[in-house]
C-alpha cells in the first residue's frame, strides 16, 4: 500500500541571528512524513533536530520554504489559525517535561481539552482513560513535584493525546527517564501508534531508534539519509539495533 504524507516540508529553512552573523540550522531541506508511521530522526547534537520539529509541528516560523499538514499549508497560517492547529492536529512531547507546577496532574492533563473547546464530560472521560492505561490512574489529584520522573513524562504524554491529534511530536521523550521508565514511555508511543496516531519522534538513544518504522539522520541541517523497517517485524531488535548503529556512525 502506498503511503501517504501527513507532513511535508519543501525547500525548507530556518536561520538564526547571533550576533552579526547567520547561524543557519536548516538547510532547503525537503521531507515527506508518512500517515500511520512511526518516525525517528536522529543526527548529532546541534544538527537541527529540533529546530526541524518545531517548524513541522507550528511552533516556530520558518525563515524560507513551505510546511504541508494533510495538503494545507502551514507556514502561512495566521497566529490564531496556527493557535486551532496545534491544538487540535497535533501533541507535542517536549524534552524537558514541562507540566504546570501549581497544577494538579488531572489539571494538567485536561487544560489543553478546554482549551479547544471540548465538552467537559467527554476530557474527563478521556483524562481517565489515558492516565489509566498508562498506569497514573491514581495520581491525578498529586502536584507534578508529588510524583516521580517517569509518572510526569507520563502525564505530559497523557496531555499531549487528549485531543486525540493526528500526529504526536516528541523531542527525547526519554531523556530524562531511567531505562524502566524510558522503555514504559516507548511502549505507551508504540501503542498509540499502531493504533493509528503517527508520530515523530527525536532521539539519540539507539534502542529508542528501534520503534521506527522509518528512520530520518540529520546532517548539519539537511537530510543525511534514510532507514526503513517494516512495522510488524519486532523479532529482530538486535538486528535492527546493529543496523541503526551502522547507519548512524556511517554518516558522522
Ligand atoms: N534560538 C536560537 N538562537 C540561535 N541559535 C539557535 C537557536 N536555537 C537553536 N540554535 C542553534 O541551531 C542549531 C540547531 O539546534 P537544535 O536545537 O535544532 O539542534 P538539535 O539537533 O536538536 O540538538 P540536540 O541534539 O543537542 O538537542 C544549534 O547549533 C543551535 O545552537
Amino acid at each position: 500500500m502506498e503511503k501517504k504524507p501527513i507532513i511535508r516540508a519543501k525547500n525548507l529553512s530556518k536561520s538564526y541571528n547571533s550576533g552579526s552573523e547567520q547561524f543557519h540550522a536548516i538547510r532547503n531541506l525537503d521531507l515527506d512524513i508518512y500517515e500511520g508511521d512511526f518516525t525517528v530522526i536522529m543526527g548529532n547534537s546541534g544538527s537541527g533536530k529540533s529546530t526541524l520539529l518545531y517548524m513541522l509541528s507550528g511552533l516556530d516560523n520558518v525563515t524560507a520554504g513551505e510546511v504541508y499538514f494533510q495538503d494545507q499549508r502551514i507556514d502561512h497560517y495566521t497566529e490564531k489559525e496556527l493557535s486551532e492547529f496545534r491544538s487540535k492536529k497535533i501533541g507535542y512531547i517536549y524534552q524537558s517535561i514541562n507540566l504546570v507546577p501549581d497544577l494538579s496532574i488531572m489539571d494538567n492533563i485536561t487544560l489543553p481539552g478546554y482549551i479547544a473547546g471540548q465538552r467537559k464530560s467527554n476530557i474527563k472521560k478521556k483524562a481517565d482513560n489515558l492516565m489509566k492505561s498508562m498506569g497514573i490512574a491514581g495520581q491525578g489529584g498529586r502536584l507534578p513535584a508529588q510524583t516521580s520522573g517517569g509518572q510526569q513524562q507520563r502525564a505530559a504524554i497523557a496531555r499531549a493525546l487528549i485531543n486525540s491529534p493526528d500526529i504526536v511530536f516528541a523531542d527525547e521523550p526519554t531523556g530524562s527517564l531511567n531505562f524502566e521508565h524510558g522503555h514504559a514511555v516507548l511502549d505507551i508511543l508504540t501503542d498509540i501508534n499502531r493504533n493509528g496516531q503517527s508520530v515523530v519522534m527525536v532521539t539519540h538513544d539507539m534502542k529508542a531508534a528501534c520503534r521506527a518504522d522509518r528512520l530520518i539522520y540529520i546532517r548539519d541541517g539537511k537530510i543525511g539519509g534514510f532507514l526503513e523497517f517494516d512495522k510488524y517485524d519486532t523479532h529482530h531488535t538486535q538486528d535492527r539495533e546493529s543496523m541503526i548503529f551502522a547507519f548512524v556512525t556511517g554518516k558522522e
